[in-house]
C-alpha cells in the first residue's frame, strides 16, 4: 500500500545551530521584500508554498530575496548560467569555520576586520565573502580564474553597503595555481576556504546535469546551476585539492587554517596522504549534511599548538572588533 506523502520537517536539524536558514522559508516575508519572487512560488503537494528548485531563474530569485532579507545585500545578480548557490549550505561552511577559529581562541569566535579569509574560487556569486562578512565582520580576498566571475563579484561588492573595503576580488592568472599569484608577500590569512570544481571534465559535468534534471523530473537545462567551467577542472576535485594541499605547504607560516569542501569521499585518502607527506600538524574533517546531501570540510594547519597560540596573541588579542549588524528579517533599504 502506498504511503501518503509526509510533509518535510519544519526545522532543518542538519544545519549548523547558528545557521539562519534552519526554519522553513517564509515565502510571504520573502515576497514582501522581493516581489519578483511571487511568479515562482506555488503550493507543493503538501499544500505549502514552495518553489520549482529545478528552475535556475527561480533559485536565483530566491537567492536575491534571502540575501536581501538575511544579509543586508539588496543588490545581487549573476549572469545567466552561473552558479546560483543554495545559501543555507554555503552558510554552514562559514559557521563551521568560525567554530574552528574559536577552538584556537578559547572558545570564542574571533570577529571583525582582524580576521582575514581567502576564498579560493569565489565565483560570480561571491557568496562566502558576503556571508562571512555579514555574519562575523571578517575581511575577505576572493580569487577566481574566470574574469567574468571576478567582474561580477566586484560589481556586487561595489553596489552594496559596507562590502567595499571588506572584500577584495583578485583574478588568478594561472588555472594551475591556487595560492601563488594571489597571496602577496608577507600577507597573512587566518583561514582559507574553497568550494572546488567537482567534475573532471566538461562531459562529466554535463552528464551529471542531465542525471540531476532527470531525477527532478524536468527537461535538461543547459548549464543547469553553473557554468561548466565553474563545475569542472582537469582531474576534478581530487587534482584541485591535491594542488591546494601541495601549495599550502609553501604558505605554511602565512595561514592558520587551510580548508576545502570535499564532496567525494574517494578524494579523502589521497588528500590525507599529501597533507601527511607535507607535514600538516593537525587535520580535521567536519561532516555537514543538507537534506540528503552529505559533504565535509577538510581543514589543516602546519602550526603546532604553541604556534597557534602565538598566532592568536599576535592577531586577535588587540581587543574586540565590532561586527556589522545583520537584520534578522525585513527589507533592507
Ligand atoms: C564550484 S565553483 C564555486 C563558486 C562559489 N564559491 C560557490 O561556492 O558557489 C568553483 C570556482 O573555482 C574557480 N576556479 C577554478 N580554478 C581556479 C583556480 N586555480 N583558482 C581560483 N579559482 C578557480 C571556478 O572558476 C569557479 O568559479
Amino acid at each position: 500500500m502506498s504511503q501518503p506523502p509526509t510533509n518535510p520537517p519544519a526545522e532543518k536539524d542538519g544545519l549548523h545551530p547558528r545557521n539562519r536558514h534552519r526554519g522553513r522559508y517564509d515565502f510571504a516575508a520573502l515576497q514582501r521584500a522581493t516581489p519578483e519572487l511571487a511568479q515562482f512560488v506555488a503550493p507543493n503537494p503538501f499544500g505549502d508554498e514552495s518553489l520549482d528548485f529545478a528552475n535556475p531563474e527561480a533559485v536565483k530569485t530566491l537567492n536575491k530575496a534571502l540575501l536581501r532579507q538575511f544579509y543586508h545585500v539588496p543588490h545581487w545578480d549573476i549572469p545567466a548560467g552561473y552558479l546560483a548557490p543554495p545559501i543555507p549550505g554555503r552558510a554552514d561552511y562559514v559557521h563551521y569555520l568560525a567554530d574552528l577559529l574559536a577552538k584556537t581562541n578559547g572558545g570564542e569566535v574571533p570577529t571583525g576586520k582582524r580576521v582575514r579569509v581567502l576564498d579560493v574560487g569565489v565565483g560570480a556569486n561571491c557568496i562566502y565573502p558576503i556571508i562571512g562578512h555579514r555574519e562575523y565582520g571578517w575581511r575577505f580576498v576572493g580569487s577566481d580564474v574566470d574574469p567574468v566571475a571576478i567582474r561580477v563579484a566586484k560589481q556586487i561588492v561595489a553596489s552594496n553597503p559596507g562590502l567595499s573595503g571588506a572584500i577584495d576580488c583578485r583574478l588568478q592568472p594561472r588555472a594551475s595555481d591556487i595560492f601563488s599569484g594571489i597571496v602577496k608577500a608577507n600577507e597573512l590569512f587566518d583561514l582559507t576556504m574553497c568550494n572546488p570544481p567537482f567534475h573532471a571534465s566538461a562531459a562529466e559535468a554535463e552528464a551529471a546535469n542531465r542525471r540531476k534534471t532527470q531525477n527532478l523530473g524536468t527537461k535538461p537545462v543547459p548549464n543547469f546551476g553553473g557554468q561548466s567551467n565553474e563545475l569542472w577542472y582537469e582531474g576534478g576535485e581530487a587534482t584541485f585539492t591535491w594542488r591546494m594541499a601541495e601549495e599550502s605547504a609553501l604558505q605554511r607560516h602565512n595561514c592558520l587554517w587551510f580548508s576545502t569542501l570535499i564532496s567525494k569521499k574517494e578524494t579523502l585518502p589521497g588528500l590525507y596522504k599529501t597533507l601527511e607527506k607535507r607535514g600538516a600538524v593537525e587535520v580535521r574533517t567536519i561532516g555537514m549534511s543538507q537534506g540528503q546531501k552529505v559533504s565535509r570540510i577538510v581543514a589543516w594547519t602546519f602550526l603546532n599548538p604553541e604556534q597557534q597560540q602565538q598566532w592568536r596573541q599576535r592577531r586577535w588579542q588587540a581587543g574586540p572588533a565590532p561586527v556589522p549588524t545583520v537584520p534578522e528579517s525585513g527589507h533592507v533599504k
